[in-house]
């Protein structure tokens, strides 16, 4: 693997120094305090320095650079982007462990707040929109503190939370800040949230969380730039919520609400997918009685108070299994994918064993947090064919949403005529016409449904990362398989949700080299 030499040049904008001065602290594994006594300065101030809240001169910067031993910090002129440099054309090999998901881990830090005890979330992703959420987390007054190995996060709320400080750049750019809806209107009769940001995936509606809020007594106006919240008394005893679509983050919102609200909330419609089973398993480790995990109708039984001291382990993340099943594919490789939370990738192995996958799967076992089930995939190289019938997302248990762009890339290296149907985002299909660029024949036939053509010869190309996650990953996944070197620039949206992917993927031979500008 190749190294990159030259160290990125950076903005004096307090807020990309401030990144990097936080990337770079938790790279060395140091905590706040200890970098803050390395140089000799107060916690509050290294706060401020990576909140971006600080300018700093550059005689400080280099004493920054000098404490973490980094020669990531260097001042210069122009703006940073994490780019990618990928020699393609490469088989991997070997085994690769998936990683805990984005998803719960964003729910889990939003669930934080309800406990008045100390929170530890082991094995949590290093990812951006944990960071941004940290962030966020940080500015109200939460304290959060990595273990030295970098795995776990522990968190402890303060009484009163500070919100009028909160840290609205960090929470601009993740919808999950949404999810702070639920826990906060246990505690604040009054607040103001930022507009929900992320992938540009199309118009992604909130409605169906103030409608399911609004019996916990929450109500919402959108300001200019803000929800401006209110909240009042919710109505004693039993109470059934409807949700009206089967959303992820709206029935954790709900279920936030739900946990400390007095008596039974029984929840119909509800998602049961991955990153709902982990905040159902977290809370009943809170003391919250849930009941029909797993199912679309969930029973919670509300406490008033909580106060105990918890450590949850993540579960796995299905995306990313599916996204390293799509490596190996792609690369005509022999690979294991150890750790796949199975229950969420079955419609896709089903999917993948009918175009011609040949792939085998190990003796199941337990995650960390004792209830998702584990396997190892192995993946062979095989000649794959389209599917006959359309390949379509469903809410669990049906084809994951986020594992749909996933199947354009496959659907490119099969033989024949594949129609992709993306009926959930009105954005998401069009990006993957960015394939075409490494010399996929994709067609978009309106903005949710897709004719891919295959087989293809990948070829490289320098390509802008498209702004939507999945996608952006689609594109580094075919570069792989091209003949020749790509660029792959402005990666931060990769980032977001996978932790090291290149450094990972090098490992199993992918020749990726990161580089800053
Ligand atoms: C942090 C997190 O967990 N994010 C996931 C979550 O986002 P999240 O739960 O926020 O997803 P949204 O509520 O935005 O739903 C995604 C889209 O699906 C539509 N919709 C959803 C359910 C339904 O029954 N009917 C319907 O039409 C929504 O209107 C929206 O356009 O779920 C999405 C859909 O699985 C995933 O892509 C995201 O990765
Ligand atoms: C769309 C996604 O996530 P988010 O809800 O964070 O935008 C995703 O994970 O692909």
């Amino acid at each position: 693997m190749t190294q990159t030499t030259n160290p990125p040049s950076v903005t004096t904008s307090p807020a990309s120094i401030g990144r990097l001065v936080r990337d770079a602290r938790k790279q060395r594994g140091l905590t706040q305090h200890e970098l803050a006594s390395l140089l000799n300065t107060s916690q509050s101030a290294i706060h401020r320095i990576e909140s971006g809240n600080q300018n700093l001169s550059l005689e400080m910067i280099n004493r920054i650079a000098n404490a973490l031993e980094s020669p990531l910090i260097t001042p210069g002129a122009g703006g940073t982007s994490t780019n990618l440099r990928i020699a393609g054309n490469t088989r991997l090999e070997g085994s690769i462990e998936t990683r805990s998901s984005k998803n719960a881990a964003v729910a889990l830090l939003c669930a934080s707040l309800l406990n008045r005890g100390r929170t530890v979330l082991r094995g949590i992703a290093h990812i951006e929109e944990v960071n941004r959420l940290v962030e966020v987390l940080d500015s109200i007054g939460v304290r959060t503190m990595w273990s030295s190995d970098g795995r776990d996060l522990t968190i402890e709320r303060p009484d009163v939370l500070d919100l009028d400080n909160m840290n609205a750049d960090a929470a601009r750019r993740t919808r999950s800040v949404i999810m702070f809806f639920g826990p906060l209107l246990h505690f604040n009769d009054e607040f103001r949230l930022p507009y929900a940001g992320g992938c540009q995936l199309g118009a992604r509606t909130i409605q169906p969380h103030l409608q399911s809020l609004r019996s916990f007594g929450l109500n919402v106006q959108a300001t200019e730039g803000y929800y401006r919240a209110t909240t009042t008394k919710s109505a004693e005893g039993a109470r059934t919520i409807v949700l009206t679509e089967r959303g992820d983050t709206v029935t954790e919102n709900t279920l936030m609400a739900a946990a400390m609200t007095p008596g039974v909330t029984t929840v119909r419609n509800a998602s049961p997918n991955y990153m709902v089973q982990d905040l159902c398993v977290f809370l009943t480790m809170l003391g919250v009685e849930i009941e029909g995990i797993g199912t679309t109708t969930l029973i919670v039984h509300g406490r008033e108070h909580i106060e105990t001291d918890v450590t949850y382990t993540i579960s796995e993340d299905p995306i990313e299994a599916m996204s390293l099943i799509t490596a190996a594919v792609v690369t005509n490789s022999e690979l294991t994918i150890t750790r796949a939370p199975i229950e969420f990738l079955e419609i896709e192995l089903a999917i993948l064993q009918e175009m011609g996958l040949d792939f085998s799967l190990g003796h199941e076992y337990r995650s960390g947090n004792g209830f998702t089930r584990l396997v190892d995939i192995t993946v062979e190289p095989s000649m794959l064919h389209a599917h006959a019938d359309k390949i379509h997302p469903m809410p669990f248990p049906g084809l994951n949403i986020d594992n749909l762009p996933f199947f354009a890339v496959l659907a490119a290296t099969a033989q024949g005529q594949t129609l992709i149907h993306d009926w959930v985002y009105e954005n998401r299909a069009i990006h993957l016409l960015e394939l075409n660029k490494l010399g996929a024949n994709v067609q978009l036939l309106d903005p949710h449904r897709l004719i891919v053509v295959g087989p293809t010869r990948w070829r490289s190309r320098d390509m802008v990362s498209p702004p939507a996650l999945r996608p952006a990953v689609c594109i580094l996944l075919a570069m792989l398989a091209a003949r020749g070197t790509s660029v792959l620039r402005d990666t931060y949206v990769i980032n977001r949700g996978y932790e090291d992917l290149a450094t990972r993927l090098n490992r199993l031979g992918a020749d990726i080299t990161p580089f800053y500008e």
